[in-house]
């Protein structure tokens, strides 16, 4: 299974740590395409090159089975990823921390509105369980 992990890059790099936790849960299930966003390397300003990073990134959300988001520190990046994802009729789960004290956009939490598209609200030590269960669930369907 092909799996394209979306989290916060220039958007801010403070939910570093809990993508590293999610990039490794996935990797039990699939290939995880867009694995350097956990990278504790890779810094607020991005890597090099936008065109590349935007036609590769595409290449690789066609070519996903299930897209999986942290939207907790909001991204024009992840917001845009979710999108297209929507779009091309993707599977996508979106892991939201209300203690973060944020309110997720309504364009995101009113787009759940059918199994293809789901909102998890979670608390951080429940990271690798919230994501057992979902893909638990999408084996069985
Ligand atoms: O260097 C990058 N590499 C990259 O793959 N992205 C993609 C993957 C992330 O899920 C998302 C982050 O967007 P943003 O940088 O706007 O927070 O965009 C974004 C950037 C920088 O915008």
């Amino acid at each position: 299974m092909n799996i394209y992990f979306c989290g916060s890059i220039r958007g801010g790099r403070q939910d570093v740590n809990i993508y590293q936790r999610i990039v490794k849960k996935l990797q039990q299930y699939g290939t995880v395409l867009t694995e350097h966003v956990s990278s504790g390397s890779l810094s607020e300003k991005g890597e090099d090159g936008d065109q590349a990073i935007h036609d590769r990134d595409m290449e690789w959300l066609m070519m996903s089975d299930v897209i999986v988001a942290e939207v907790t520190q909001p991204s024009l990046g992840v917001g845009y990823e979710l999108g297209r994802a929507v779009a091309l009729n993707k599977r996508v789960f979106c892991l939201f921390r209300p203690s973060s004290g944020k309110v997720l956009s309504a364009m995101i939490r009113g787009a759940s509105t059918n199994s293809l598209f789901q909102v998890q609200d979670y608390t951080e030590d429940e990271v690798e369980s919230i994501l057992e269960k979902y893909f638990d669930t999408i084996a069985k369907n």
